[in-house]
């Protein structure tokens, strides 16, 4: 069983972008420069937008958090990001999901601005990924895509079963692991929330996807022998021996899934540090297209 290191792999990519950027100040070009709205402050997205500022520091892009009250508007909201999309200091931003009842999140991914949506968010971007063209891809599936590359797991004809059919992770997964080329060539099955008999579609699975939320969901018996495990759960569960009051839980059943797995991505330190490394990998690419 291999673990797939994504604390590790994102840092790689980090460093690579940093030696970028260092290229981009040495011929005196401005550097990336990510924004990122956050409206309200429940404890998890705040967590989140905090270190995607803090990996932008750590590569040397320039970053901007912009901080709105849970009360805020729709019509605010939509404002502020005409703003950004108008501010030619700013190369990509991101609108932090999800938003507070009052404001449409539809519209909202509706008005960023298609050439700075580095969260892949926008209808033009996710019909040009589904269409092959180049585009954001959304950064928790490029960030699985390219755990797959740097570790060379053959996803070519092999069953991929995802669970969970967000617009954010489920659905672009599905679409990105049966498009032509590595990683990709699959024969993928979505399952969600009405899927009968889940357990008999996993158990025929090559690759799982799981991005559901729901703690310790897949069981080793869920598992055919030698599966590729990817777990994109990170739902907090209290537990009062731990500092933070919390433990940040997967999917899966790692302890026993693990023991049958050929490959597994651990939680934390899997799929959600490569989430924000590829963020900053569409950044680095607006930046470039902008020039
Ligand atoms: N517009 C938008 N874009 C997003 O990309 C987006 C979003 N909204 N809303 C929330 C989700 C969640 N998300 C994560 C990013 C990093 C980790 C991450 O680094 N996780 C660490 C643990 C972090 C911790 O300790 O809490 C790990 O898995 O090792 C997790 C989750 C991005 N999201």
């Amino acid at each position: 069983m291999i673990i797939l290191d994504g604390k590790k792999v994102s840092n790689d990519i980090k460093n690579e972008i940093a030696a970028e950027v260092e290229k981009m100040k040495a011929n005196g070009e401005k550097v990336p420069h990510l924004a990122a709205i956050i409206v309200g402050d429940d404890g998890a997205s705040l967590t989140y937008v905090g270190s995607k500022v803090k990996a932008c520091e750590r590569v040397g892009f320039e970053s901007t958090l912009v901080k709105m009250a849970h009360t805020t508007s729709e019509l605010e909201l939509l404002k502020k990001i005409k703003e950004l999309n108008e501010d030619d200091n700013i190369d990509g931003f991101i609108v932090q999901l999800p938003l507070p009842p009052q404001i449409d999140t539809q519209k909202v991914l509706l008005t960023v601005d298609p050439s700075k949506d580095v969260d892949g968010f926008h209808p033009e971007n996710f019909g040009k990924m589904a269409l092959d063209m180049s585009t954001f891809i959304p950064a928790t599936p490029f960030g699985i895509l390219e755990l797959l590359q740097r570790y060379e797991v053959d996803t070519k004809g092999k069953h991929t079963v995802v669970i969970g059919r967000s617009h954010i992770v489920g659905r672009p997964m599905s679409i990105l692991m049966s498009r032509k080329g590595w990683p990709g060539n699959s024969t993928v099955t979505l399952t969600h929330s009405n899927t009968k008999n889940i357990a008999q579609i996993t158990t025929q699975a090559d690759i799982i996807i799981s991005a559901l939320g729901v703690p310790n969901f897949l069981k080793a018996e869920m598992v055919k022998d030698d599966a590729v495990i990817i777990d994109v759960g990170i739902t907090r569960v209290e537990d009062e021996s731990h500092p933070k009051g919390y433990v940040i839980t997967g999917d899966v059943d790692f302890e026993n899934v693990s023991k049958k797995a050929s490959f597994i991505t651990p939680v934390p330190g899997g799929v959600g540090p490569m989430t924000i490394a590829m963020l900053l990998k569409n950044t680095l690419l607006a930046r470039e297209q902008r020039k």
